[in-house]
């Protein structure tokens, strides 16, 4: 990164760029958000731009950081915009504009009649049916491959067109075979043919939209004059075009962020794209110190980003407690020697445990328990249309027991999608569902049953759960669901789980309110203690030579997860040879025994 041109200001100073791009790099803790609360206060109260039916755009990376973003700002009046990108792209240009793709024969692409949001990708059996079937692909038989395939599907750029690709190709054989490029687009136009779009399409047609209908950038423009972006580390090149186009029509780009925190290069993030970017007439800042860590902390974060040129202060001229580390593989001692620690330092106030991989922290969740982390691969197995209705069910008990009851509401919604007659999918039986609003206090009603009942219904097995909620729920809002077969792979299995089993697998998106997380979940936070738990020995080698320019993300998903700590920081691992605890001492990390 050069030096070049980038003005050193303070997360409290006010930069005069009302009419300027901008762009501002600084690392963890330095008080980006902090900045960009304020700056866009200012910019409400004395930019000329914004008139009384604009706002300002602000993109963030998660629905959590949008929601803390609008708390913080904590205004009135409907000026700000604050949304993932996905959100934003969907409600401005995809969902009002949709109906103006067209394919090659006059037809649209997409059935807007039908668009509903956007969704992860994630192939159900059915779809890979109709798929083969439409394709000739019979020879794969390998489901759960294809499955890993289809999944994967992203749009890269060739030149200036896009094209589906597999973010890792190694994903596109099928034993003997690989999955035919040509068949991408037709797994994705299913979905288009119902209304679905996949999170990664909604970048795509927006990407169309405004290429084929210039306009619409002015639209956008007019409506939002200013349009800053947080965590733009992890944009991705698409995203990047979009921006520099609207910038193009007259939008006023800023962009946030840290390269040293780019952590999401497996869903096509560039770092390089924050790096590069420029627009005309940008204005460069950095901002050097951290305000969150103890300089004990600072000084190892300086140090896992040592072949880099930004080197950070410690504002709070706080020496803290050392580094520690925990050499063991049993999870339960590991909690219970740094749950010690942290009293023995007097140091109460809020922690997290961080680790890379969803398995290890469903593990931890369990604390003693070895997992089973296949438990929803199995039910889909068994019976996938019972497994969707019941990870939509339980993922909306589990938002709205986290008091995010729209999200909540939304799951519910999903699960009550119809088919083109109005029918539910399976495993409802045949109800036809009247309106939208009929279907919103549905859904009400099904989140009350869910939230009174869910200390009760946590040990219950999982047929008994979901035999009351058909008897005593469902019937009663004119609703059934298919009855459960005397014997099957799903009976057995729902014989044998309980829905504690079910939560505790889930991957629930922006959980917030939990203190074991995965670190990409972690982004943007800070606890007075952290620990980062490293699963694999291996991993110690992105402290002891660590890269932080690398072209892969592990050094910095690591350094991410370290500058999360305030006050103390503690990181466990399985096993540690004797040469490997001595340069951690020489590091200054303390061992705890
Ligand atoms: N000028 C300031 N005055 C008071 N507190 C501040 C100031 N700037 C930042 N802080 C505090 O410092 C901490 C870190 O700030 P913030 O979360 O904005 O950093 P960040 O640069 O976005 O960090 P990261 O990249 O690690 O997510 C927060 O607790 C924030 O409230």
């Amino acid at each position: 990164m050069s030096d070049d041109n980038f003005e050193i200001i303070t997360s409290d100073q006010v930069i005069d760029s009302l009419d300027n791009h901008f762009k501002i790099i600084a690392g963890p803790g330095a008080g980006k958000t902090y900045w960009l609360v304020n700056y866009i206060k200012y910019v409400l109260k004395n930019s000329k731009r914004i008139k009384p039916t604009s706002k300002i755009a602000c993109i963030t990376y998660t629905n959590v950081a949008a929601e803390e973003i609008q708390e913080r700002l904590n205004l009135n009046e409907d000026k700000v915009e604050v949304s993932t990108i996905h959100s934003f792209l969907y409600k401005n240009i995809v969902k009002p504009y949709a109906y103006l793709l067209k394919d090659k024969n006059g037809k649209n692409v997409i059935n807007f009649t039908r668009l509903d949001g956007h969704e992860e990708n994630v192939p159900t059996k059915g779809k890979i049916y109709r798929w083969k079937e439409l394709n000739n692909l019979w020879y794969l038989t390998d489901d759960s491959k294809i499955k890993d395939c289809l999944s994967d599907l992203d749009w890269f750029f060739e030149g200036s067109d896009l094209k589906l690709q597999v973010r890792n190709s190694y994903n596109r054989r099928i034993g003997k075979y690989y999955v035919p490029k040509e068949s991408f687009y037709s797994y994705k136009k299913l979905h288009w043919d119902e209304g679905i779009l996949h999170h990664e399409d909604v970048l795509y047609f927006s990407y169309q939209i405004i290429n084929q209908y210039p306009i619409i950038k002015e639209f956008i423009v007019a409506k939002y004059p200013y349009i800053f972006l947080d965590e733009f580390q992890d944009t991705n090149p698409i995203q990047t075009r979009i921006i520099k186009r609207l910038a193009e029509s007259g939008a006023l780009i800023g962009v946030i962020g840290d390269p040293a925190q780019s952590i999401y290069k497996f869903q096509g993030a560039s770092r390089k794209d924050f790096i590069d970017f420029s627009l005309p007439g940008q204005r460069n800042y950095k901002i050097e110190s951290n305000r969150r860590s103890s300089k004990k902390i600072i000084d190892f974060l300086n140090y896992i980003r040592k072949n880099d040129n930004l080197k950070q202060e410690c504002f709070r001229k706080y020496e803290g407690v050392s580094i520690s580390f925990i050499e063991s593989d049993d999870i339960g001692k590991v909690l219970k020697l740094f749950n010690n620690e942290r009293l023995r330092l007097n140091l109460n106030d809020d922690y997290c445990v961080l680790t890379r991989k969803n398995e290890s922290v469903i593990k931890l969740k369990n604390g003693y328990k070895i997992c089973d982390c296949e438990i929803w691969d199995k039910i889909h197995e068994a019976d996938y249309r019972r497994e969707r209705f019941l990870k939509r069910i339980l993922t909306a008990q589990e938002f709205a027991y986290h008091s995010k009851y729209e999200m909540a509401i939304k799951e519910i919604l999903k699960m009550l999608r119809t088919d083109s007659e109005g029918n539910l999918e399976e495993p409802f039986t045949k109800s036809v569902v009247k309106s939208n609003f009929v279907n919103r206090s549905i859904a009400v009603s099904i989140l009350e049953y869910l939230l009174n009942n869910r200390t009760n219904n946590i040990n219950k097995k999982l047929y008994e759960f979901y035999n009351e909620l058909n008897d005593d729920l469902l019937s009663r809002l004119g609703l059934s669901l298919k009855k459960l077969g005397a014997k099957g792979n799903f009976k057995t299995l729902s014989e044998s789980l309980t829905i504690k089993d079910l939560i505790n697998s889930l991957k629930l998106e922006d959980e917030k309110n939990s203190d074991i997380r995965t670190i990409h979940k972690a982004k943007g936070t800070e606890y007075q203690s952290v620990l980062v738990y490293m699963e694999n020995n291996e991993d110690i080698k992105h402290i002891l030579n660590p890269d932080i320019n690398s072209e892969e993300d592990d050094c910095r998903i690591y350094y991410v997860a370290f500058s999360r700590a305030k006050d103390f920081l503690c990181i466990a691992i399985p096993k540690l040879d004797e040469e490997q605890k001595r340069e951690l001492s020489r590091l200054g990390f303390r061992i705890i025994y």
